[in-house]
Parts: structure tokens; C-alpha cells; sequence
């Protein structure tokens, strides 16, 4: 394989954005970065903690946003509904600490709040050839607007509010290409799925990934936030697609986007960041996209996703003893045999919501599931924001997922992370729209099915883990 050029050869977007923010470069080692935003969480309290115990101030607070997410109750507006002391503790300190730095806070009784990489994209936060850091792993969900987006520690956090710049090692660049068409029933979240079972939730380790191809340019950008959410599923340091009309369309008249002259000049630099024909990549993926079907995960790693027909494999064809009894051990966790049959296996409740799946987009494509129907096991549809609550309401859908018998919250992290006390029970059973299904991510023995808002529906209406192509079939 070729050398990767660097400039003045063809460029990667990934390059042209890394490049262009190197203020120092170490032979060999980390450039030191400028960053455009910090977006920070109520876990920024080891960080602030850091600024005052070295006497720093928040060197830029206009290009820092803050955004209370993990711990907020999704049954009221304030912290004192919180579930604890405790958690209203850190949403309190979150309060204190974005009074202290002047950062601009969306509060809980803010319509805009909601999980920040929900909120950073809907407030034109992002732009194209940015780059964007939050402290979480899921920051890689904002490159879906042609923005290096990456996650950081908290004392990398408290380096850039003091700095605004950033040392960082140049990961690798690696290209999935996805071609074809996504057959009906088929949703981004699915192709994400597909992605990792592919490559495995290590396969893309020390890489920032491009999606390009067919499917990826006919994504809407709420499907492509969804795409690169859980890049970091598959070890990369971010995920990005190039920006297109679709990304300029978006982000028009965004509050913090740029506007008339700006946006002209804004509009010209961003049209050249696209990868140019021939740059080389570290690494290639290709995926046949009209090959996806819904998937579903049956163990305890997004990389088990497998199509909705198929059965839960067997660890006796696995040869590594190692992957063998991860196998055996994950089954056991989730109660599942080898061979049987994903579909038709019993849930006990379903969660919608998660920075992966609780934008609008998806919670039509759950609606359209549930319109006139009704759900047989606890279902929480959490938007992921006070906007996107709104719209969904003007839409008609609060009204779809309330008469289906739903529970129809406040935005926050909610139970995909179990932070805020929505947590699923001990040894029951989620079909679940967040991006883990680590053991315990939902609470102590929770069991988590990774799948798409749609199939998520499906599930809720159905009790059990179903198709949803044959729900919708049923209905035509
Ligand atoms: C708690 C937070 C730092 C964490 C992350 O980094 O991603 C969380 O958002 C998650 O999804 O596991
Ligand atoms: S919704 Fe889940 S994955 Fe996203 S930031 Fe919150 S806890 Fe992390």
C-alpha cells in the first residue's frame, strides 16, 4: 500500500481539518491543537476542580457550552426532583461551576437543554472543519457535520478551557465505504450495527474514521449523527462524513451558526474539506449497504449485532478459547441459549431515547410503529432535548406515544446510562436504542438489546423482540 501524502498531494477531510488547527507539531509526537468548542457535562467537576486548585480561569467561556445531561431527572425541571441528594449534588455543582467560569449554560429549564451531543449539533455548535471536544466518549457523533469531534479526559478538559489548544497523537485515517441502497426498514442505526459487527468494537482502534458511499450521502444528518455516535463502538477516536448540501441545509439559520457574508465565506472554505479524489487512507472498509438487514445484539458488546433473523450463535464453533468463553459468559449474562432464534424472545421494557436515537427522525420512526397501537411492556421515550420534545409535540407524536400507553419524558441520559436513577431492574430484560450493552450499563444485571428506534417500537408493541418489516407488512 502507498505512503499517505501529505500536503500538497490529495488530502483526506480528516487531514485537512487536523492540519489546518496544528499550532506546534512534535516530530514524531503530539501536535498541539487549536479547538474551536468545548462542550461540557456535569462530569467537568474534576475539571474545574483542577482550574481553581491552579488558580486558572477559563482563558475563552464564549467557545465553551455547558450542557447538564447525565444526572438530570427526566420527570421534572429542576435538581430538587432529582432522584437523590447525591444526583442533585452534581447537577447543582454543574450550576455553581458555569456561574464561576461565565461558560454559557443551558439549564434544566432551558428548552435547548438536552444530552449534549443532541444539543451541540441542533444549536449550530458544530461546524464543518471544526474541531470539537467534549469529556465523553459519544463526542464522535458531531463529525456527522464534517467536524473532527473527539472525546477527552477531564484533566484534558481543564487544559483546554485554560488553553483553548490541545495536545493530541494523529490517529490513522480509515474510509468505510458503504454502496448500494438501504433496503425499507433499514435505519442508520442498523448500518452502525452492521459496521461493528464487521469490523468488531476493536476494529477500528487508533483510527478516525470517514463514512462515505451511497447510503452515507443519502443519509439525513440526524441518521448521520447516529452513524458516527458509535464509532467509538468500534475503538475509533472519531467518526466523520464529509459535509454536503444536506450538512449546509442543516445548519442554515442555526443560532450559532454563521450568517449572511460569514455564511457565504463560511459556505466556500467548507467545499473544499471534502476528501480529494485520490488521497489515501490507512485503511479501507467496504460494505455492501443493500446487503442490511435490522439487527439486534445478543450479547454484551455492540460488535455481537446480528440481522433480526438470525440465532444467537454458538460458542462451540468459536476456535479462540478466550472469545469462547467471553461467549459462554455473555449468554449467560443475557439468558440466551445458542441457536435460538433473537426474535420472539420476551422483553420486559423498552427504552427510546440516547444520543444515538432520540432526535426527531427517530422518534417519528418509532411513532410510525406505534400510531394505533398499543405497547405491552413498560416503554420510556426520552427525547434528547427540550427542542426535540417540542417538535415532537407540535408533530403530533407526544400525542402517538402517549395514547399507545408509552411514557413520554424529559430529555436527559436517562437509562441509557443510568446515571439519573432510570434504571432497568435487575435481570430484566431492555430492547434498548443507546449505543451499550455493557454488563450492568442499565443497572446492576440489567439486560440490554442494542436496536433501532423502529424495531425498538416494534418490540414495545409486540413484548417480544420482533421484525419490524413484519409489523408494518401486517398494517399495509
Ligand atoms: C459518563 C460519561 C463520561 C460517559 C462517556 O464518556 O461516554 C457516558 O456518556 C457514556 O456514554 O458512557
Ligand atoms: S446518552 Fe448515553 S451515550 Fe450519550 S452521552 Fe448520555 S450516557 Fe453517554
Amino acid at each position: 500500500m502507498p505512503e499517505r501524502q501529505e500536503a500538497p498531494g490529495p488530502r483526506t477531510l480528516f487531514d485537512k481539518i487536523w492540519e489546518s488547527h496544528v499550532i506546534v507539531a512534535k516530530e514524531q509526537g503530539p501536535s498541539l491543537l487549536y479547538i474551536d468548542r468545548d462542550i461540557i457535562h456535569e462530569g467537568s467537576f474534576h475539571a474545574f476542580a483542577d482550574l481553581r486548585r491552579r488558580g486558572l480561569k477559563v482563558r475563552s467561556p464564549r467557545q465553551v457550552f455547558g450542557v447538564p445531561d447525565h444526572y438530570v431527572p427526566t420527570n421534572s425541571r429542576s435538581a430538587s426532583g432529582a432522584a437523590t441528594p447525591e444526583i442533585a449534588r452534581m447537577i447543582d455543582t454543574f450550576d455553581e461551576n458555569m456561574q464561576w467560569s461565565g461558560v454559557r449554560h443551558f439549564r434544566l429549564d432551558d428548552p435547548r437543554q438536552g444530552i449534549v451531543h443532541v444539543t451541540a449539533p441542533e444549536q449550530g455548535m458544530v461546524l464543518p472543519g471544526f474541531i470539537v471536544v467534549c469529556s465523553d466518549s459519544h463526542t464522535s457523533t458531531n463529525g456527522a457535520l464534517g467536524a473532527l469531534a473527539f472525546g477527552i479526559g477531564q484533566s484534558e478538559n481543564a487544559h483546554v478551557m485554560a488553553t483553548q489548544a490541545l495536545w493530541q497523537v494523529k490517529p490513522k485515517v480509515m474510509r468505510i465505504t458503504v454502496s448500494g441502497e438501504r433496503r425499507p426498514g433499514v435505519s442508520a442505526k442498523d448500518v452502525i450495527l452492521a459496521i461493528i459487527a464487521t469490523i468488531g468494537a476493536a476494529g477500528a482502534t487508533g483510527h478516525a474514521i470517514e463514512y462515505a458511499g451511497p447510503v452515507i450521502e443519502a443519509m439525513s444528518i440526524d441518521e448521520r449523527l447516529t452513524l458516527c455516535n458509535m464509532s467509538i463502538e468500534a475503538g475509533a477516536r472519531c467518526g466523520m462524513v464529509a459535509p454536503d448540501d444536506t450538512t449546509y441545509a442543516y445548519l442554515k439559520g442555526r443560532p450559532h451558526a454563521p450568517q449572511g457574508e460569514i455564511w457565504t465565506k463560511a459556505e466556500q472554505y467548507w467545499r473544499s474539506l471534502p476528501t480529494d479524489p485520490g488521497a489515501v487512507f490507512d485503511a479501507e472498509v467496504h460494505i455492501d449497504g443493500s446487503q442490511i438487514e435490522p439487527m439486534v445484539t445478543w450479547g454484551t458488546s455492540p460488535e455481537t449485532a446480528i440481522r433480526i433473523g438470525d440465532a444467537v450463535p454458538d460458542p462451540a464453533a468459536q476456535k479462540d478459547p478466550v472469545a469462547q468463553a467471553a461467549m459462554r459468559a455473555a449468554l449467560q449474562y443475557m439468558g440466551l441459549a445458542p441457536g435460538m432464534p433473537l426474535e420472539g424472545v420476551p422483553v420486559d421494557m423498552v427504552f427510546i431515547g440516547s444520543c444515538t436515537n432520540s432526535r426527531l427522525h427517530d422518534l417519528r420512526e418509532a411513532a410510525r410503529v406505534l400510531a394505533g397501537r398499543k405497547v405491552r411492556v413498560p416503554t420510556w421515550i426520552v427525547p434528547g432535548s427540550g427542542l426535540v420534545r417540542r417538535e415532537a409535540e407540535e408533530e403530533g407524536l407526544g400525542r402517538i406515544f402517549v395514547e399507545a400507553g408509552a411514557q413520554w419524558m424529559l430529555p436527559g441520559c436517562s437509562a441509557c446510562v443510568a446515571m439519573n436513577g432510570d434504571v432497568v431492574p435487575n435481570g430484566k430484560r431492555c430492547a434498548s436504542t443507546s449505543n451499550r450493552n455493557f454488563v450492568g450499563r442499565q443497572g446492576p444485571g440489567a439486560r440490554t438489546h442494542l436496536l433501532s428506534p423502529a424495531m425498538a417500537a416494534a418490540a414495545a408493541v409486540s413484548g417480544t423482540i420482533t421484525d419490524v418489516r413484519r409489523l408494518e407488512l401486517a398494517k399495509a
